[in-house]
């Protein structure tokens, strides 16, 4: 009888590791001694020590050789969420994720890390220090957190001591860094059509921006904490840095290190939130005929003009987290990062 591999402890796969957040993770874990398998739909780079895997997380058979002889997952596959695509989100992020677990079960992998999200309890009103223990949101901002939620629901419930296979989901809020596809490239396109000179509301409302690094460090934490005696199975940790931060603040800060005006004029929040839902209702109407993407969108709007901001306490207990990289340093090595998003450039 052929004896199965026992799989390395050291030895992990990152599903989605050709991305923003996946690519960090990939790097970290080389520097601390891991062997990493990335399985991506596509491939962005080439790294010793990283075996690429093409191939759509829905597939399991695509699946299962990156699987293999490893005792470690992460997964932080998913749609942009700009792609705003209901059944894209629910086929990768519902239907993928459960053939994720069907495959790290049968490829006998230990322990599962999710990328969840902290808007899975956000519904477009203010969050001040919200704890774990805020239920899910009954109307969620858009498509992509409702299926984030029923993807952490999966993962979560999957976790079962008794047949060995543990699971714990992070839940980063506004993940930024460099090589970010989606933060900075939007607010300087933004700025660059001249649409951020105004602040929506008084502009004193708090949010989180977690720095990358920290994010990293959140997800090797809970991997590494991750045994059958300890709190964390089939819990969800808020990873932040721990700053909450003025929205409009942050976003001036990064304007201004880039080298464009910060936003000066302010507007009134509900004025906003009602002409970003006019403009939403006309782009749905008149999607068969005409197709535009508004930059305003109710669910910008809210995130742009409300608090949310989250507690880590439950991470600093279980996890022993503590962020890595302040605020100031995380803005300043981000804007330096983006020579081409300079103005001017
Ligand atoms: N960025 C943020 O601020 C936050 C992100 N998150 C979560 O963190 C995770 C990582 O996000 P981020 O790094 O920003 O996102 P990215 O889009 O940069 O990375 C996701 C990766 O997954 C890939 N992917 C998408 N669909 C599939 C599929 N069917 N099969 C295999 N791979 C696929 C993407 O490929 P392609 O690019 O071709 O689609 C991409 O390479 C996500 O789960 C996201 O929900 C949570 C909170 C905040
Ligand atoms: C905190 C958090 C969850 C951030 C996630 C990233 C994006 C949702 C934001 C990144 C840049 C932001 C942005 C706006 C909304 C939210 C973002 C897209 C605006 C469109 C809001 C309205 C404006 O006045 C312009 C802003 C540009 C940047």
């Amino acid at each position: 009888m052929a004896t199965r591999v026992r799989p390395s402890n050291k030895r992990c796969a990152v599903i989605g590791g050709s991305g923003f957040l996946g690519r960090h993770l990939v790097e970290k874990l080389l520097d601390r001694g891991y062997s990493v398998s990335v399985f991506d739909i596509r491939q962005s780079y080439e790294l010793s020590g990283v075996t690429f895997h093409q191939g759509d997380l829905c597939d399991k058979q695509a699946l299962l050789p990156a699987m293999k002889d490893v005792s470690l997952v992460f997964h932080c596959a998913s749609p942009a969420p700009a792609s705003d695509d209901r059944r894209l989100f629910e086929r990768v992020n519902i239907q993928g994720t459960r053939t994720v677990i069907q495959a790290c079960i049968e490829a006998g992998v230990q322990k599962l890390v999710l990328t969840s999200s902290a808007s899975v309890v956000f519904e477009g009103t203010d969050i001040k220090n919200g704890r774990e223990d805020l239920p899910y949101a009954k109307k969620p901002i858009d498509y992509y957190t409702e299926t984030k939620i029923e993807q952490e629901k999966l993962v979560l419930e999957a976790c079962d001591k008794e047949k060995g296979f543990l699971t714990v989901a992070i839940r980063p809020h506004g993940i930024f860094g460099p090589r970010d596809p989606q933060l900075v490239p939007i607010l300087v396109d933004t700025a660059r059509r001249g649409k951020m000179k105004f602040i929506i509301g008084d502009g004193t409302n708090l949010v989180d921006f977690t720095f990358v690094e920290n994010v990293v460090y959140g997800h090797i934490l809970a991997a590494e904490r991750l045994r059958s005696d300890s709190p964390i199975c089939g819990k969800p940790y808020h990873i932040t840095n721990d700053e909450p931060v003025r929205f409009w603040d942050f976003m001036s800060e990064v304007l201004v290190g880039l080298g464009y005006a910060a936003p000066r004029y302010h507007l009134p929040y509900a004025l906003v939130y009602g002409l970003a839902l006019l403009l939403w209702l006309l782009a749905l109407i008149l999607r068969p005929l005409v197709s535009f993407k508004p930059t305003f969108t109710p669910m910008r709007v809210a995130l742009a003009g409300t608090h949310h901001y989250y507690s880590c306490d439950r991470a600093k207990q279980d996890l022993g987290y503590k962020p890595v990289v302040s605020l100031k340093d995380g803005i300043a090595r981000t804007v330096q990062s983006y020579p081409h998003l300079r103005q001017g450039a």
